[in-house]
């Protein structure tokens, strides 16, 4: 099955055109690009597989939920099968590492806390984080906090991960260190579709490569081997 399927899909922003005629497929563990100019549509894209903005037209299917059809209610289902790492989701800043975790774990039902604490520690380790567990998150590092923010959205096992700009305001080490994570998560399974301006990482980190452009979703390259970058 497709994680994501796109057909003919129009996405508009208060009655504003942002994209049309999007046909688009992403299967598991495709690692996916998305360029273009500001104002392009990337995080509209992303935003409609998150069920934040409606589907207007077309057909558009993510993972099993077709979001034409969807209801408010299942909405929360939907998101509870997608790790969303976006500037809008950032760590509430009342509570440690560990809480932000515990909250997301409680909100999509579990239950055991010996399970919760060992999915817990789980994902911190995956992002080299387990001893910061305590820390609040003003006491990290924008890097680090990226990294947390990662592991949150890794806590249900998505099957899609959608990433805003998630190297935006970090150095390019970091920067560096986050999609390598992300790179990683998908050689294991996970599709994850990444917005970005700098696609400068292609080189390091081979994907697909989508290109928002004059309304429309280009595919620039489908290849997954090394490429060439502009
Ligand atoms: N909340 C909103 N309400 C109405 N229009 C919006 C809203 N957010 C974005 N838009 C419009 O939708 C269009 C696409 O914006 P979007 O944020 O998807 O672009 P983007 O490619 O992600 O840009 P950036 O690179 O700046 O993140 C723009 O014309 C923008 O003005």
């Amino acid at each position: 099955m497709s994680i994501v399927k796109y057909e003919n899909v129009e996405i508009l922003r208060k009655e504003h055109v942002v994209l049309k005629s999007v046909n688009l497929t992403i299967e598991p563990g495709q690692f996916t690009y998305i360029i273009g100019k500001v104002g392009s549509g990337k995080s509209s894209l992303l935003k409609s597989m998150y069920a934040e903005i409606p589907i207007e037209s077309g057909e558009a299917k993510v993972l099993e939920y077709d979001l034409t059809t969807l209801k408010r209610k299942q909405i929360p289902m939907l998101r509870r099968e997608i790790g969303i790492v976006f500037q809008d989701f950032q760590l509430l800043t009342d509570r440690t590492v560990y809480d932000n975790l515990m909250f997301v774990l409680q909100a999509t039902g579990w239950k055991d806390k010996t399970e919760m604490d060992d999915r817990i520690e789980e994902v911190l380790k995956e992002v080299g984080m387990l001893t910061k567990s305590y820390k609040m998150p003003h006491e990290l590092s924008g890097g680090e906090q990226q990294r947390i923010v990662i592991a949150r959205a890794l806590l249900n096992k998505p099957k899609l991960i959608l990433a805003d700009e998630p190297t935006g305001n970090l150095d390019p080490d970091t920067g560096e260190q986050i999609v390598r994570y992300l790179h990683d998560i998908a050689k294991e399974g996970t599709a994850v579709i990444m917005a970005t301006h700098n696609f400068a990482w292609l080189e390091q980190f081979p994907g697909r490569l989508l290109r928002c452009s004059d309304k429309h979703i280009v595919e620039e390259s489908n290849n997954e081997e090394k490429l060439e970058c502009e």
